[in-house]
């Protein structure tokens, strides 16, 4: 279950300063022993729709919740809409919209309540009916929100993120929990916040949803950025090169190449039977997961080995929860 917590305040009047949305530079945090961020730099543009990717554990929750200044950093330097998260005030809060990943709240009010209890912390709220037929809740206004089901709740949430017409959007993992047909709507409703001109960062583990949404995606492994591109040309150049397989003498074969018309023809010229045909004869543009699980270094099943591919990393451990992951600032509570 999600929750978004309000941002009341007296912002949300108009623009913000010029600059990116997000600009993070030598970000570090650690728990303990642990480090969770590990000199991250990026750097989010206003308007865009950008991912943030990563296996478990590698750092996507930390960087984000200290971009809403809900968690302090150890070092680097942030900028959010301008300001540094750790010091800004609530005019500042009240220009975001944030959708967590868990938490429950307020169950006994209906979705429609809700919805315009929220919409009051806000100086320029939008129209909280207009808000509840754009997540598709409009058949539950009157439902009490503990009697929805989990993609009804994310949805609501989403709601709650954006009744305040933030400039910049956080959506934690979104539509974990959505049916097919939830999602496509989820993301058409993404869109048309990108195109009112909100900025929106995304994290995600459905990399079809990076690649549907995103302008630009950054993949974290191990608390560092180990990619950042559009979705489709992440990984560079070398990591799309297709792939042909073939069997010889019934051993598999496989090549990455820039050419792979020549080699099939070269196959066919050595290797066709009597049929005409190749045995086992493949060509295979990696995906965006293919490209991806390289870069987090998980090899897709059959995948070839790339000399350019990065090293494989220590894997990723398992959170080791201190308490809430996501706390809502005294200044930021109804
Ligand atoms: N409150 C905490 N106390 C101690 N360790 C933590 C805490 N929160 C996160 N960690 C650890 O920091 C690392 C990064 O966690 P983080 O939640 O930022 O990863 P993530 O990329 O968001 O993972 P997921 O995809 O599972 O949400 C992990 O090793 C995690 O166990």
């Amino acid at each position: 279950m999600t929750t978004t917590h309000p941002s009341p305040g007296s912002g949300g009047t108009g623009p913000g300063p010029g600059g990116p949305a997000v600009d993070v530079r030598g970000l570090r945090k650690s728990y303990g022993a642990k480090r969770a961020v590990d000199g991250i730099d990026l750097r989010v543009e206003r308007g865009e729709i950008f991912a943030v990717l990563g296996p478990n554990g590698a750092g996507k929750t930390t960087t984000v919740e200290i971009l809403e200044g809900f968690r302090h950093r150890d070092a680097g330097e942030v900028r959010v809409l301008g300001e540094d998260p750790q010091t800004a005030g609530r005019a500042w809060r009240s220009r975001l919209g944030v959708v967590l990943q868990d938490s429950r709240d307020q169950a006994e009010l209906t979705v429609a309540e809700l919805v315009r209890h929220f919409a009051t912390f806000y100086p320029r709220p939008r129209d909280p009916d207009e808000v509840i037929d754009a997540v598709g809740l409009r058949e539950k206004a009157r439902t009490r929100t503990r009697q929805l089901s989990g993609g009804q709740r994310r949805r609501l949430d989403v709601a709650l993120g954006i009744v305040g017409r933030p400039e910049l959007l956080f959506l934690d993992e979104p539509t974990t929990g959505f049916d097919p047909q939830a999602r496509r709507s989820f993301w058409a409703l993404v869109r048309s916040l990108r195109e009112d001109g909100t900025t929106i960062l995304l994290t995600t583990h459905y990399l079809d949803e990076a690649a549907h949404l995103a302008d630009r995606a950054a993949v974290v492994r191990a608390g560092r950025v180990v990619a950042l591109d559009a979705p489709d040309r992440l990984g560079g150049p070398a990591a799309r090169r297709p792939v042909v397989r073939w069997l010889d003498g019934g051993v598999r074969r496989s090549e990455r190449t820039d050419s792979p018309t020549a080699l099939v023809a070269s196959l066919a010229a050595r290797l066709a039977g009597p049929d005409g045909e190749v045995p086992g004869l493949e060509v295979v543009r990696p995906s965006l997961e293919d490209v991806y699980l390289e870069l987090i270094g998980e090899p897709a099943a059959g995948a070839d080995p790339d000399p350019a591919a990065p090293t494989r990393p220590a894997p990723a451990d398992a959170r080791t929860p201190d308490g809430p992951r996501a706390v809502v600032p005294e200044e930021a509570r109804p």
